[in-house]
């Protein structure tokens, strides 16, 4: 990537507050559970949280809801587009939401209403960082770091499609 990035959290620092995170998580989880990540910004957490409940005794079943309403652009396209459903029923289960950011909080609202809609038993939310529009807005049940309001690239974020796989968390410098 060409754009100029200031590194917001390292990947150290990630892999201390995913083992963290996902210690309360796998006392929370029941053997039923399913962890559903949002595509695609959070196939990076996902893949990391999985693991970590591995770590501690969980292995539940997985699933993604790809879900849209940026396309390239750094602001909120408004309307959330479902690109690709889950592949499995989630009638009676508990479900755990795994995201990377929020920010407006129209993606993890409309993720949160869907699941409940398709009969989840109990949605919880992981959120891997928090814009300070979100603080406003109710608490995720899990969340990685409170962050500034800058545009975030990297461990699964991107800028127009790039930058998913930098290990860090990256601000674009303005
Ligand atoms: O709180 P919000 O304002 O709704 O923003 C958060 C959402 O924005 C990004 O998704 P995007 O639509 O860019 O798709 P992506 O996951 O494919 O990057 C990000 O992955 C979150 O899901
Ligand atoms: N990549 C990226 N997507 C977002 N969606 C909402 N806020 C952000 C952000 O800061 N970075």
């Amino acid at each position: 990537m060409t754009t100029q990035l200031d590194i917001l959290v390292s990947a150290a620092q990630i892999n201390q507050r995913v083992e963290e995170l996902t210690a309360e998580i796998a006392d929370r989880l029941d053997e039923e559970a399913v962890v559903i990540g949002l595509l695609q910004g959070a196939f990076v957490f996902m893949a990391d949280v999985v693991r970590g409940l591995a770590r501690h005794g969980k292995t539940p079943r997985t699933d993604f809801l790809w879900l849209s309403s940026y396309g390239d652009s750094h602001e909120s396209g408004g309307r959330i587009n479902v690109l690709a459903d889950l592949q499995k029923p989630i009638g009676g289960r508990q479900v755990l939401i795994v995201d990377d950011v929020y920010d407006t909080g129209r993606t993890i609202l409309f993720a949160k209403s869907y699941l409940a809609s398709k009969g989840a038993r109990e949605v919880l939310t992981c959120l891997l960082a928090r814009k300070p529009l979100a603080a406003e807005l109710p608490a995720p049940d899990y969340l990685g770091f409170d962050l500034p309001d800058r545009f975030l690239v990297g461990y699964g974020l991107d800028d127009a499609g790039r930058g998913r796989g930098l290990p860090d968390i990256c601000a674009v410098k303005t």
